[in-house]
């Protein structure tokens, strides 16, 4: 996979460079390319930001220097870029809740783009643009406000880098994490490991009976129970044709 980002603070991506996702890099896994978004000023003072028109506080990033920053990602594609191009992705506090299905999707690309917005964001004619270019997913990490999106960059990387085949040695405990689609999107159950006590606390006696149907009843009981009060937003949503009466009773 491609990754380009762009953004005036390039030593936020450096995380990027270190453990699995640095070491997908150096697999060839994944291509992150940085570029500088000053690169494509030309006045004296590297100018990315302007007052908004009508008023109001803060500073907007100027449309300019990001048309010719992202023409330039464009216009160097990977070899094996989607016909319909990249999809560009623009964390931003206004976009779609990011979520684990969507780093699935974006984990099918072979190519991905990423707008770093700064200040109060950047001007709306950008998205508008390049909406009629290539596909365009703004995407908030919750209901918070960042200074910028590299940190959501770094975010939305993890989650993506991490469901391509061979970043994970074990890919099968993918399938058993939380918000896993395998696993109807439910919170993942408590776990456990030795000792089989610690502080006057035991280990659930079901784990280290042996019984694999009642390990996994147990373990599904408890995602149940856990989503239930927790997330009851994310158990609304699961699908009835995949619970089973007990699972309703929980
Ligand atoms: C593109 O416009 C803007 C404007 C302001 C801040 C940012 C950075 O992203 C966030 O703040 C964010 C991402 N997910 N949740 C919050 C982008």
């Amino acid at each position: 996979m491609r990754l380009d980002v762009v953004t005036i603070f390039g030593e936020y991506l450096q995380p990027l460079q270190l453990s699995l996702i640095g070491k997908a890099q150096a697999q060839g896994l994944l291509d992150v390319r940085v570029r500088d978004l000053r690169e494509h000023t030309h006045d004296r003072h590297r100018t990315v930001d302007d007052t908004p028109y009508g008023g109001g506080a803060g500073l907007l990033m100027k449309p300019e220097p990001w048309g010719e920053a992202l023409d330039a990602v464009l216009a160097d594609p990977p070899e094996d870029a989607d016909p319909r191009g990249p999809v560009l992705v623009v964390p931003s506090p206004v976009g779609e809740v990011f979520t684990q299905r969507a780093a699935v999707e974006l984990a099918a690309e072979p190519w991905l783009v990423f707008a770093c917005g700064r200040y109060e964001g950047i001007d709306a004619r950008v998205v508008e643009h390049y909406r009629t270019r290539v596909r365009v997913r703004e995407v908030s990490l919750g209901d918070y406000v960042l200074n910028g999106g590299e940190v959501a960059v770094l975010a939305i990387t993890e989650a993506v880098a991490r469901l391509l085949p061979g970043v994970i040695g074990n890919a099968a405990s993918l399938t058993e994490e939380s918000h896993a689609p395998e696993h109807d999107g439910l919170l993942e159950h408590p776990a456990y490991t030795k000792p089989a006590s610690w502080r006057g606390l035991d280990v659930p006696a079901v784990l280290a009976g042996g019984n694999h149907a009642a390990v996994e009843r147990w373990r599904r009981d408890e995602a149940l129970r856990r989503t239930a009060t927790r997330r009851p937003d994310v158990l609304a949503r699961l699908d009835p044709e995949r619970c089973d009466a007990r699972d309703l009773a929980v």
